[in-house]
């Protein structure tokens, strides 16, 4: 607050603690990739749901002499939601217990535990919450987060400053960093390419459960359905798994249809959506488009366009994506909303209001189209020739 045009300490401390906060979310980001790739939740998981940490210790990889810091990363972890963190009596080893009667910390070597002088301790007890709980079992999002906090998807925003300080030729900054596209790059690697995959898989496989419970309605009535652009199938094959009359075809590049699951129900052709896409009573395409910009995504929906007008039913293009400040949770999601878009620069992407949208459908030669916002921070948006 300012008092006649000069801030208060208070203000002042105040706007000092969110400048560190705000720098310092990285350190959270951080501390999620350590839990991922320790595979903290399932130590957790294996317990119960909620372990002191030598119980943690006894599961992950942790070197011993990085014992005593572990405490420290579940401590971030905790006040950042991932974990959260109850005392527990523990019954103490004799020496410690000894050690220390008046109740003043010690540490037992993996955390603090509080003497109570008669041979306990009150241990943190480290237990799921629901934001850990997306990070283990067969819905797990771990694959998905484990592939946004890789080394390659993060070092491009580092040089996040200097792309905006110069007129680097390159306006896709994963471009920019590794010298070649993402999807290049996926077809070039091998490990590179499975941890996309992989990646999508996660996410496909935990969102379209939601969508077919929210809104299965957008795929009933439909006979066949190309799912462009579709990754490894993952959505297809919860949608086909829903709708066991529908015909559900996957379409990719070749190297993700390649490494694609066999004897399903569910087809997979290897194209170019740029190029053309298979005749279906619908197209899907989800988390495709935010990769692309305004001239790209008009050709691809085109193309989905020519595609449905040789189908006999439907007659749709079902998108998944984000609607920047789609109402009724507009406010709420706003926030991850905008931190999307920024994030798509890494592929010369971005996230789109219903402004942006219409502007795409209209260009190219869609005559109407519903937003429906029931996906989080994400919505389906239907779109009719
Ligand atoms: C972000 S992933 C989305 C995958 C899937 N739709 C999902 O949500 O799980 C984008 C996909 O676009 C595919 N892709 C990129 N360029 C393509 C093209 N020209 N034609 C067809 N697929 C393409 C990639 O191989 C990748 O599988």
């Amino acid at each position: 607050m300012a008092v006649n045009g000069v801030s208060t300490d208070q203000a002042l401390l105040d706007a000092e603690h969110e400048l560190w906060r705000t720098s310092f979310s990285y350190i959270k980001s951080m501390a999620v990739k350590s839990a991922l790739d320790l595979r903290l939740a399932d130590a957790i998981d294996h317990h119960g749901g909620a372990a002191t940490l030598p119980q943690i210790v006894a599961r992950v990889a942790v070197h011993p002499s990085k014992v005593p810091c572990l405490r420290r990363l579940m401590r971030v972890l905790a006040v950042s939601g991932v974990f959260s963190v109850q005392q527990h009596q523990t019954v103490l080893p004799a020496a410690i217990a000894n050690d220390n009667g008046n109740g003043a910390v010690i540490t037992n070597g993996v955390g603090a535990a509080t003497a109570n002088g008669n041979g306990t301790a009150a241990e943190p007890l480290y237990a799921l919450t629901p934001v850990s709980r997306l990070l283990v079992g067969s819905r797990s999002l771990a694959s998905i987060m484990s592939m946004i906090l890789d080394p390659a998807f993060i070092t491009p925003f580092l040089g996040i400053g200097a792309w905006f300080e110069h007129p680097l030729p390159d306006p896709c900054i994963f471009r920019q960093q590794h010298g070649v596209a993402l999807w290049k790059m996926a077809d070039k690697d091998p490990a590179f390419d499975a941890l996309v995959n992989d990646g999508m898989v996660s996410d496909s496989s935990f969102i379209m459960e939601i969508a077919i419970r929210e809104c299965g309605e957008v795929f009933q009535g439909i006979t066949s359905l190309i799912d462009v652009a579709g990754g490894l199938g993952a959505a297809s094959q919860v949608i086909s798994k829903a709708f066991p009359g529908l015909e559900c075809t996957v379409m990719d590049l070749g190297h993700v249809i390649a490494k694609a699951p066999s004897s399903t129900a569910v087809k997979y052709v290897v194209g170019d959506m740029f190029e053309s896409i298979p005749p279906a009573d619908a197209v899907f395409i989800k988390w495709v488009l935010h990769d692309w910009g305004h001239k790209d995504c008009v050709k691809i929906l085109k193309n989905c366009k020519k595609s449905i007008a040789s189908g006999e039913k439907g007659g749709k293009i079902i998108i998944m994506d984000i609607v920047v400040g789609a109402r009724p949770s507009g406010e709420k999601h706003k926030e991850l909303q905008v931190l999307f878009d920024m994030y798509m620069t890494i592929v010369d992407g971005i996230e789109r209001d219903e402004h942006e949208w219409e502007k795409i459908f209209v260009e190219a030669g869609f005559s109407g189209y519903k937003i429906i916002p029931v996906l989080g921070f994400r919505s389906i948006i239907e779109v009719y020739p």
